[in-house]
C-alpha cells in the first residue's frame, strides 16, 4: 500500500489536473460535439467513459490510454461481471460468468506485465503514473515487487477507481442538470477565482482546486446522498466482544454482545449518512448544508477529515472512524485513492461547467433516486447540454 500511496503523491496529483482537463476537453469535442444546439447524454455511459480515459491518462500510464480499444473494453465488462455479491458467497460456483472473468483477468495480468517488461527495456519517460511508482517500490523487508504483483494491483486499482469515480460523476451531474441555480453558482465560482477580463480562463491547478468551495460543498452532498461503496464487509477471524453501549437490543443477561469467529460483519456507510435523526432533511440534495458551520454536515466533516490520526505506514491519516459521514470508509482500510478521485471529480466538472449549460430531459431518476447503486441510472433520464451562449 505504501508503494500505491507514493504514486499518489502531491507531485503527481498536481500534473495530472492539466491531463484530465485535457481529456475532458477532447472528450467535448470529439464524443460529445458540444455546439450551440441542445443535445443529450446519458449520465452513466458518459462519465463511466470519461472516468476510464482520465484515469488511464494519469495513474494507469500511457499505453493504457494508447491500448483503451473494443478487446480491452470486453476484457474490462467480463472483470467486472464476475465482481458480484454471488462471487463472494460462493467464489467457486461453475458459471460461465466466472469463467469469463479469470479468462479476462489472465489476459488483462498479460497486457500489463508486457507493459512492465517493455518500460524495462526501453526509456524511462513514464514519472507520473503509478506502474512507474510500483516498479521503484519495494515491500517492507527489501524484496522489490515482481511484474505480476504490480499487474494484479493496476487491476485492482483500475476496478476501485472506475465505478465509485463514475456513479459519483453521474449522479453529480443529475443533480445539477436538476438544479441550474447550483450549476451557476459553480460557474461564478469559476469566473470569480479564474476568470481573464476577455472572458477566457485561466488553466485550473492543484492548488487552487482545495480553494473551491461550492464545488467542495457538491461533491461531499452527492456522496453523502449517493455513497458508491454502500456495503463494507469483513469476516471475524476472533471473536469479538461488542461493548455494551453498542449491543442493542441486549443479547444476554448482561448485556454483553459476541460476534463469533467466522461470521461476517457488514458496514454500509450510506445508512449513517442518511440518517434523519442526524442529518436535516436527510433525504434532500442540499450542497449549502456543508456550508453552515454550526451545522451537523460541518461537524460531521471536521470529525472525518480532522478526527483521531494514526499512522498505518504510509503517512498520518484521519481514522474517521467517529463520523456519520464516511463514503471513503474508515480506519485501516480507508480509501487510498480519495485524493485522487477528488483530483478528478473537481477537475472534470470545473471545466464542463466553464463550457456547457445544462438541464434535465425527463424527471430526475425515481422513485429509487435516494439509492446508492447505479443501476436506477441507466437510460432512464438524459441530461441535456450545449455551449455556454
Ligand atoms: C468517489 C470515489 C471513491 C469512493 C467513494 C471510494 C470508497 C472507498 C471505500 C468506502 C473503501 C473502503 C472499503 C473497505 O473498508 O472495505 C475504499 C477502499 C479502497 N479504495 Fe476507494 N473509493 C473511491 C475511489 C477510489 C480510487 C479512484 C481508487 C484508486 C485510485 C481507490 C482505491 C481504493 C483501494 C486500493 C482501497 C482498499 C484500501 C485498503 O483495503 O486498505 N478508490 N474506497
Amino acid at each position: 500500500m505504501l508503494a500505491v500511496k507514493f504514486g499518489l503523491s502531491t507531485e503527481n496529483l498536481r500534473a495530472y489536473v492539466g491531463m484530465i482537463t485535457d481529456e475532458t476537453l477532447g472528450f467535448m469535442s470529439k464524443e460529445l460535439r458540444v455546439s450551440n444546439q441542445w443535445q443529450g447524454f446519458d449520465a452513466l455511459d458518459a462519465m463511466s467513459e470519461l472516468t476510464i480515459l482520465t484515469a488511464s491518462r494519469t495513474l494507469q500510464g500511457k499505453e493504457v490510454r494508447a491500448g483503451l480499444d473494443k478487446t480491452f473494453a470486453q476484457r474490462y465488462e467480463h472483470l467486472d461481471g464476475g465482481f458480484t455479491p454471488i462471487n463472494f458467497m460462493f467464489p467457486k460456483l461453475p458459471l460461465p460468468s466466472y469463467r469469463r472473468r479469470d479468462k479476462a483477468q489472465k489476459a488483462m495480468s498479460e497486457f500489463y506485465q508486457g507493459i512492465i517488461r517493455k518500460r524495462r527495456e526501453g526509456t524511462h519517460d513514464h514519472e507520473y503514473d503509478m506502474i512507474s511508482a510500483l516498479q521503484s517500490s519495494s515491500y517492507k523487508d527489501g524484496t522489490p515487487l515482481s511484474d505480476r504483483d504490480i499487474a494484479h494491483m493496476m487491476i485492482a486499482l483500475l476496478m476501485a477507481g472506475q465505478h465509485t469515480s463514475s456513479a459519483t460523476s453521474s449522479w453529480t451531474l443529475l443533480h445539477l442538470a436538476e438544479r441550474p441555480d447550483v450549476w451557476n453558482e459553480l460557474y461564478q465560482e469559476q469566473k470569480e477565482r479564474f476568470g481573464n477580463p476577455d472572458g477566457t480562463f485561466r488553466d485550473l491547478t492543484y492548488e487552487d482546486l482545495k480553494e473551491l468551495k461550492v464545488l467542495d460543498y457538491v461533491i461531499r452532498e452527492t456522496l453523502r446522498l449517493h455513497a458508491p461503496i454502500h456495503s463494507i464487509m469483513r469476516k471475524v477471524i476472533s471473536d469479538i466482544s461488542v461493548p455494551n453501549s453498542l449491543s442493542s437490543p441486549k443479547q444476554s443477561e448482561n448485556g454483553s454482545y459476541v460476534i463469533p469467529k467466522g461470521h461476517f460483519v457488514l458496514a454500509s456507510p450510506g445508512v449513517a449518512q442518511m440518517d434523519p435523526l442526524i442529518w436535516q432533511n436527510a433525504e434532500e440534495w442540499n450542497p449549502h448544508r456543508w456550508n453552515d458551520e454550526s451545522g451537523v454536515a460541518a461537524m460531521a466533516a471536521e470529525q472525518y477529515t480532522e478526527g483521531d490520526k494514526v499512522d498505518y505506514g504510509y503517512g498520518s491519516v484521519s481514522k474517521g472512524t467517529e463520523s456519520p459521514y464516511q463514503p471513503f470508509g474508515a480506519g485501516r482500510h480507508r480509501c487510498i485513492g480519495e485524493s485522487f478521485a477528488y483530483v478528478q471529480l473537481q477537475t472534470i466538472l470545473a471545466t464542463l461547467c466553464r463550457n456547457v449549460e445544462l438541464k434535465l430531459q425527463g424527471p430526475f431518476p425515481s422513485p429509487n433516486y435516494q439509492t446508492m447503486i447505479v443501476l436506477p441510472l441507466k437510460g432512464q433520464t438524459k441530461i441535456m447540454y450545449k455551449l455556454r451562449a
